[in-house]
């Protein structure tokens, strides 16, 4: 159980500031997606997250401040699986998710049967089984995809950081993908975040969403206080419709104008 607090977050580069102010709490076993516009600071924020990016500002894990903990604490609370990972030479798909089970070994380093079984049902889940013995780098797109997402579940920490996880995945692989993701949630009290440029699957599967634009949060709440026409409008410059599936869960559709 991970409860992840983010008290006035300011990240950026050399250019200058690129996110700030941003203050949220993602609850124990809470799924939190941060949506906006392209440029408008996501992926920025989950590096800051993960200390690939210089923040200002505090963040906390279940009350334990990040800075304070030490390279193997801080991999057991976050995981992380970027946008464009740098995918290593010359290992397998099972060799590479392994890799995710760093943060559990024991002195000598070595995996026992229930890290090689952790790594089995994920390969299985995510449909990677038969590309198990597969170099990495010989895969497809969303095929490396999902080995790189299953490198971050193997690492089973207690927040979980996705960014774009199903970018490059077709909608089945799509739908396996974020039904594994919410499982972990409810199984182990994983704390989910993750951007998303698909906002009707950021509004299936996330409790709340936080729009960033041009680096600030420009709304947050739950996917029908954000999801609104108006403010897609205002901060995607978009024409959608908010449509309901049977269940009520949104589907953001684009509409074009007549001529
Ligand atoms: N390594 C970098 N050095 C300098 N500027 C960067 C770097 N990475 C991103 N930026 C800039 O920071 C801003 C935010 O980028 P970021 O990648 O966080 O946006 P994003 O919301 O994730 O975008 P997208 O939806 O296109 O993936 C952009 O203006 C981008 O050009």
């Amino acid at each position: 159980m991970s409860a992840l607090r983010i008290e006035d977050l300011a990240a950026g580069y050399r250019r200058g500031t690129v996110v700030s102010g941003v203050t949220t709490t993602v609850g124990s076993g809470g799924w939190l997606a941060v949506i906006g516009p392209n440029g408008s600071g996501k992926s920025t924020l989950l590096k800051a997250l993960t200390g690939v990016v210089r923040h200002r500002g505090r963040v906390f894990v279940d009350g334990r401040a990040l800075s304070s903990l030490s390279r193997r604490e801080r991999a057991r609370a976050l995981g992380y699986a970027p946008q464009i990972p740098q995918l290593p030479l010359g290992l397998t798909v099972t060799d590479y998710v392994l890799l995710g089970r760093t943060p559990h070994l024991g002195v000598l380093g070595r995996e026992g049967p229930s890290d090689v079984a952790v790594v089995g049902a994920l390969l299985e889940r995510l449909d990677l089984t038969r590309l198990a013995d597969r170099p990495l780098t010989t895969l497809s797109g969303g095929e490396q995809q999902r080995a790189v997402l299953a490198r971050a579940l193997a690492q089973r920490a207690g927040v979980l950081l996705l960014d774009e996880p199903t970018t490059g995945l077709d909608v089945g692989h799509a739908q396996a993908l974020l039904d594994l993701v919410d499982e972990l949630r409810h199984e182990l009290g994983t704390t989910v975040v993750t951007t998303l440029h698909d906002l009707t699957l950021a509004g299936q599967y996330a409790e709340r969403l936080l729009l960033l634009d041009e680096g600030r949060v420009a709304a947050e709440g739950t996917p029908a206080e954000v999801l609104t026409p108006a403010t897609l409008a205002e901060r995607y410059s978009a024409r959608v419709a908010v449509l309901r599936n049977a269940d009520g869960s949104p589907v953001i559709a684009p509409t074009r104008p007549t001529m």
